[in-house]
């Protein structure tokens, strides 16, 4: 056996050894390599960069934007340890957000995960996903909204946790007390988020930390996107006082309709057009989320390239939003360029495919029944007209944007 060994690190054996070694790194390619400029330190890669660009909220202009002016609308860096390929342009965001689950997984990095719970609908795939997605978006549709329209008016996630599991168990209780009571009646619905979580525990669909997770997640996916949007929206308006002139104009013919205390309705919401314009411009320039990442489960051919199985790919909102091939003179305010359809895939501020956001119609209602009362009850105008926006880890004025503001 000791001499079996010996001779195979013969200098015959080792030749052969060394021949194959460099025949498997100088096949052939079928196909192109992705392109990169360098990608950074051993495991670190381009993280450092990226995150100080990301700090700044300069993520185009410091990581995105040279890259793809030399490598095109996709190339590969490294961030935290993954390969991952950064796709650009509606024909990548098709490709890749209507195949999730087939030949990508949503991939958020871990400190995503901690906040939002490895529970949560974003961490989902199959059938956990389509349960969770069905009570989530249905409760969120504009059904489940309508109900909502009068009602509208950082804490440390383990608080959050423990107040949640409280009152899921709580509410749990008490529907299952009605149920015994009330057996054969119909079930008491009140169609608020977490009675239908706490209705699909109780029928054994989901578990207790799917139904706490899933509303700490909807906390940080609704409240900082949202507030981000409706902020933002708020300083185009005072940097562009013509826009401002139009969208409150919409608002007036709308308020003049009311009686004192009348409450807003659906009809009412359909009719903020320009204000829906001027608000998806904002998220067009300012998108709240940034992009996303997925991993490839399985060698994936994309554009002439191949992705390996378990390479991160992340798209970027800004990658789509700044090129003047889908929007033309890309960096000016123009809430009338959604005066018409956009092409599919081209604006992507709400992500698109099966991962589409759940809230999207919420997070619609939310902005344009808060712009209504503020512009049709005040007057305002910014403290601080170029106040930089920073991101931790979503984006947000350093200084939370203060206005000044009185009663008309
Ligand atoms: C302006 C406000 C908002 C913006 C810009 C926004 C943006 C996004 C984006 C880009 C995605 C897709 C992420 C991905 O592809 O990985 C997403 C998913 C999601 N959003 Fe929103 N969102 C907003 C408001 C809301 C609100 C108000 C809610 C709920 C109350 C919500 C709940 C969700 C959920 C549950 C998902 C995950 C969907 C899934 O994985 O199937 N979002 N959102």
């Amino acid at each position: 056996m000791a001499s079996f060994i010996f001779s195979l690190l013969s200098p015959f054996f080792l030749i052969i050894i060394i021949f194959f070694i460099y025949k498997s790194f100088n096949q052939p390619e079928r196909h192109p390599r992705i392109p990169s400029g360098h990608t950074g330190l051993p495991w670190i890669g381009e993280t450092i960069s990226f995150y100080r660009a990301q700090r700044k909220n300069q993520l185009f202009e410091n990581f995105f934007q040279p890259r793809i002016k030399k490598h095109g609308k996709i190339f590969k860096t490294k961030l935290m340890g993954s390969p991952t390929v950064v796709v650009n342009g509606v024909t990548a965001n098709k490709f890749f957000m209507s195949n999730e689950f087939r030949l990508v997984i949503s991939s958020w990095p871990t400190s995503s995960v901690e906040l939002m719970g490895k529970n949560c609908i974003m961490q989902k795939q199959g059938d956990s996903h389509r349960c969770l997605r069905g009570i989530i978006a249905s409760t969120l549709g504009p059904t489940g909204l309508q109900a909502m329209v009068p009602r509208i008016a950082k804490k440390a996630r383990a608080k959050i946790q423990k107040v949640l599991v409280e009152e899921v168990r709580k509410k749990k209780e008490a529907m299952e007390d009605e149920r015994d009571e009330e057996e054969e009646e119909e079930e008491d619905d009140d169609g608020m988020l977490l009675s239908n979580l706490v209705a699909a525990l109780i029928r054994g669909e989901i578990t207790e930390d799917e139904v706490v997770d899933n509303i700490v997640l909807l906390v940080f996916a609704a409240h900082d996107t949202t507030s981000y949007a409706i902020t933002m929206t708020f300083k185009m308006l005072a940097n562009h006082p013509d826009c401002y002139t139009l969208l409150l104009k919409e608002h007036e013919d709308i308020a003049i309709t009311k009686r004192p205390g009348e409450d807003l309705t659906l009809e009412d919401v359909k009719n903020m057009e320009y204000t829906w314009q001027v608000a998806r411009e904002t998220m067009r320039l300012c998108p709240p989320i940034f992009g996303s990442y997925r991993k490839a489960i399985m060698d994936i051919e994309f554009e002439g390239f191949i992705i390996p199985k378990g390479w991160k790919v992340l798209w970027t909102a800004y990658g789509t939003h700044y090129d003047e091939e889908y929007f033309p003179d890309p960096m000016t305010f123009n809430p009338t360029r959604f005066a018409d359809p956009v092409q599919a895939y081209a604006y992507i501020a709400f992500g698109g495919g099966p991962r589409l956001c759940a809230g999207y119609q919420l997070a619609k209602l939310n902005i344009l029944v808060f712009i209504h009362y503020v512009v049709t009850r005040y007057n305002w105008s910014l403290l601080y007209a170029d106040e930089p926006i920073v991101m931790d880890p979503l984006p947000f004025p350093s200084k939370g944007m203060p206005i000044k503001i009185s009663p008309k």
